[in-house]
């Protein structure tokens, strides 16, 4: 027989209970450019901007129409000046996390190829790091699981 426990545990799994507040999903791609040394760039985010001061990877937000290489090989070239391929793209890993008032879902590639010296086009800092060093850097929350990754893999 079903007690009161048991009512009121079936109607919160209930599919049509009231759904939660919808909230927005943010689709970004970056990159774990590795240098010959087995290094990693990062770059720190400049003032101004959410987050300023934290080491991030490059890349930045997968447009409408664009798929998620399209739109890393877009940022990799307007915000460092370097060419890459598809191909040269391999996915490592992914985060999820609350960011404001949307859900940030980061896809993270390692990349090795690339044309031309990576510049950042604004004047902010950037820097070659082992994956371990990172364990000791300020990055972003969704970044920080993906460090340990990039420790075993690179
Ligand atoms: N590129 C990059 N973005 C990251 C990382 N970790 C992380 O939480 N993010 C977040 C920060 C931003 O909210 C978002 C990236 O978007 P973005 O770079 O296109 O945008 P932004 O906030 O820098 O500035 P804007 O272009 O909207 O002016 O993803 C990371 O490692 N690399």
């Amino acid at each position: 027989m079903m007690d009161a426990l048991s009512v009121s545990q079936s109607a919160s799994n209930r599919p049509d209970s009231a759904p939660t507040a919808e909230r927005a999903r943010l689709l970004v791609t970056a990159a774990a450019l590795v240098d010959a040394d087995g290094r990693i760039l990062v770059q720190q985010r400049p003032e101004g901007k959410p987050m300023a001061g934290l080491w991030e990877f490059p890349g930045g937000k997968v447009e409408p129409g664009e798929t998620p290489e399209e739109a890393l090989i877009r940022e990799l070239k307007e915000e460092l000046g370097i060419s890459t391929h598809k191909s040269c793209l391999a996915p490592v890993t992914f985060a999820s996390e609350p960011l404001g008032d949307r859900d940030l879902l980061l896809l993270l590639y390692i990349c090795r190829k690339w044309t031309g010296v990576p510049r950042l086009h604004h004047a902010s800092p950037m820097q070659w790091v082992r994956p371990a060093e990172m364990f000791s850097l300020p990055m972003p929350p969704a970044d920080l699981p993906m460090i340990g990754i990039l420790d075993a893999l690179v």
